[in-house]
């Protein structure tokens, strides 16, 4: 099933039964689903076989980061599964993501290829621990310039960069973007954040949302909520 939904629920859980739990008390023609590291860990290629068997797209996000073979085929492999998208780092640079790209487009396969480009998590104290001293949102421009150019679809960033990114790379070029807080949710580990509607009229096309729906008492009640934000009621 398809939707035009910009939410991305993260189903980061420990186990296939938690993350399909959330997926059943949710709702494929109004979200699409993301599975991260420790849920692919756990669970294998199944999760993807159980979501997609309940109608939903997937968004893979294993965030791979390699030497170009590796991630090409990694990236291939995660296609092959049927994932909606899947992400690569773009700090990996040019010759990786342009690798990965070479392989889909070989392969024929229409999965869209995304790059991470500075995690939601991280300030600029962070980036200058690991040698980074441009700030943030000079770093995000950096390498969206080079996941562009390497032919990436888009690239995973805060919505605060939404704005710029938009003038830089375009209107089609996507922007992922975590860090979402609706008005009910503390931020807590994220540091880059922003709510919803805000999000989208900064010009993300894709807003991933987590602990605020997952960890709800009632998650399609903050779904809704959520819904009724971004349609500015
Ligand atoms: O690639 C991601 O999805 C991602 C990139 C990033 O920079 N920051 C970030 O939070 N994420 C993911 O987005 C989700 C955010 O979850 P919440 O903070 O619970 O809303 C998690 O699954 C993170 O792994």
């Amino acid at each position: 099933m398809s939707t035009d939904s910009p939410l991305i629920i993260a189903l980061d859980y420990p186990s296939l039964d938690a993350a399909l739990c959330m997926a059943d008390q949710l709702d494929p023609a109004r979200c699409r689903v993301k599975v991260g590291k420790e849920l692919f860990t756990r669970s294998g290629p199944d999760v993807l076989e159980a979501l997609h068997g309940r109608g939903y797209e997937v968004f893979l996000d294993l965030k791979f980061h390699d030497i170009p073979n590796t991630v090409a085929g990694a990236v291939q492999a995660a296609a092959e599964q049927g994932a909606w998208m899947v992400n690569v780092h773009a700090s990996g640079g040019r010759r990786m993501m342009e690798a990965a790209r070479e392989r889909l487009d070989r392969h024929g396969l229409a999965t869209h290829l995304i790059a991470v480009t500075v995690l939601t998590s991280m300030a600029a104290g962070d980036l200058a621990e690991v040698g980074v001293t441009a700030s943030p949102g000079e770093q995000v421009e950096r390498l969206a310039l080079l996941a562009r150019d390497s032919g990436m679809a888009g690239v995973v960033c805060s919505a605060r960069e939404s704005t710029r990114l938009r003038t830089l790379c375009g209107d089609d070029f996507l922007k992922v973007t975590p860090g979402i807080r609706p008005s009910f949710a503390a931020a807590g580990d994220q540091r880059r954040i922003m709510a919803p509607r805000d999000a989208m009229a900064a010009g993300s096309t894709h807003l991933v949302v987590g602990r605020p729906v997952t960890q709800a008492e009632d998650p399609m009640a903050a779904l809704a909520a959520i819904e009724a934000e971004l349609a500015g009621e």
